[in-house]
C-alpha cells in the first residue's frame, strides 16, 4: 500500500486534496480528518503539518508527501523533489524598513527573523556571511516593530503582507518555491509511485492546456502547424471538401485567444476550444 502524506492546513492543504481528487483519489471530507484509507487505490493518506512531511518522508516512514520547496530545503531531510506540482507559488526574500540593507552582503552581523532557520542559515553561509538568525513561528513581519529583529527573511507572494507592515524587499530572492512531491532521497524505483506521478502529470496537463480543433485550407496547414504545433504533432483529418482539412491540437491555455486570432488571420474558420477533463501523456 502507497503511504502519501498531504498537508493538513495552511496554504498547501486544500490546493494538493483538490488536485489529489482530481488524480482519482479519496480524500477527507472533514478537515480533523488524520488518516483516510483508499483501498480502491490502494493508498492511504496521512494528513501531517506540512513543515514535518519531508521529514517522515525522507526517513521512509511515509513513502511519499506533498510540502513546499521551501520547507523541504528548510528540512534538510533526505527528500528529493519528485514532481513540481504548480501551485503554492512563492519567493523566500529579505526585507526590511526601506534603506537598512541592499543584498544578503550587507547582513554580517544583523539579526534576521525568519520561519525558515535552516534555509536562512545555508543561505547565510553560502555566501559568508555570519548573522543572528531569530527563529519564529510566523508574523515574521511585525519582528522589525517589535524590535527584536533587524531584517526578515520570509515568503512573499502578492507583497501585500510586507507592505502592510512598511516593508521592503532586497536583494535577489533566495529561491523561489511551489508545491512539490517529494521522496526519500536515493529510493527504489517503485509502480505505485510511477502511476501516482502520472496521474499527477495528467492532472497538469489538463489544467495547462486545451483542445484547439479548427477547419484550415489545405493550402495553409504548413502555417497553420506553426501557430499550434501540437505536444508531438497535430491531428489532420480530410474534410468532404478536399481543399480543406480539420486540424486538432493541444495548446497551452494561456495562450487559447492569441492562437486563435492568429489562426483566424491565417484563413482558418470554424476554431473550437475545448479544455482537458484527464489525461495521459
Ligand atoms: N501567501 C502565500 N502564497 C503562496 N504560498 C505560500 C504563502 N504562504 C505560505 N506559502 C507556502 O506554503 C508553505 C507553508 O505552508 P504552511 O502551512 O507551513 O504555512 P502557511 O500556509 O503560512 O500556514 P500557517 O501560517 O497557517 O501555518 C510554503 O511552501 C510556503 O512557500
Ligand atoms: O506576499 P503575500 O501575498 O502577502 O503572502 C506572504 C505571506 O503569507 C504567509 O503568511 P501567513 O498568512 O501564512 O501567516 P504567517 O506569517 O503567520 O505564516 C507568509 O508567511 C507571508 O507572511
Ligand atoms: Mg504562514
Amino acid at each position: 500500500m502507497l503511504r502519501i502524506a498531504v498537508p493538513n492546513k495552511g496554504s498547501l492543504s486544500e490546493a494538493a486534496s483538490a488536485m489529489l481528487r482530481e488524480a482519482g483519489y479519496s480524500q477527507r471530507r472533514e478537515a480533523k480528518e488524520l488518516l483516510l484509507d483508499d483501498p480502491a487505490n490502494n493508498a492511504q493518506f496521512v494528513f501531517l503539518r506540512p513543515r514535518d512531511i519531508a521529514l517522515y518522508v525522507g526517513s521512509g516512514t511515509l513513502d511519499v508527501g506533498i510540502t513546499g520547496r521551501d520547507l523541504l530545503l528548510d528540512s534538510r531531510a533526505p527528500a528529493s523533489e519528485v514532481l513540481p506540482l504548480g501551485f503554492a507559488r512563492s519567493t523566500f526574500r529579505f526585507a526590511g524598513r526601506p534603506g537598512t540593507a541592499t543584498g544578503v552582503g550587507d547582513l554580517q552581523g544583523r539579526r534576521i527573523a525568519t520561519s525558515y532557520s535552516g534555509l536562512l542559515g545555508k543561505h547565510l553561509a553560502e555566501h559568508g556571511v555570519s548573522a543572528d538568525i531569530v527563529h519564529l513561528d510566523g508574523a515574521v513581519e511585525t519582528a522589525i516593530a517589535l524590535g527584536i529583529a533587524d531584517v526578515i527573511a520570509d515568503v512573499v507572494e502578492t507583497g501585500t503582507t510586507l507592505r502592510a507592515a512598511g516593508l521592503e524587499v532586497f536583494g535577489e530572492p533566495v529561491m523561489t518555491s511551489e508545491a512539490v512531491l517529494v521522496r526519500r532521497a536515493g529510493a527504489e524505483p517503485s509502480p505505485a509511485v510511477e502511476v501516482l506521478v502520472r496521474r499527477l502529470q495528467g492532472v497538469l496537463v489538463a489544467r495547462q492546456y486545451v483542445i484547439v480543433d479548427y477547419d484550415c485550407p489545405r493550402s495553409l496547414v504548413e502555417r497553420a502547424f506553426e501557430i499550434t504545433p501540437g505536444l508531438e504533432s497535430p491531428t489532420v483529418s480530410p474534410l468532404a471538401d478536399p481543399d480543406w482539412v480539420a486540424v486538432r491540437a493541444m495548446v497551452r491555455a494561456n495562450a487559447t485567444n492569441r492562437v486563435m486570432d492568429e489562426l483566424y488571420d491565417l484563413g482558418a474558420r470554424a476554431i473550437l476550444v475545448t479544455s482537458i477533463h484527464a489525461c495521459r501523456l
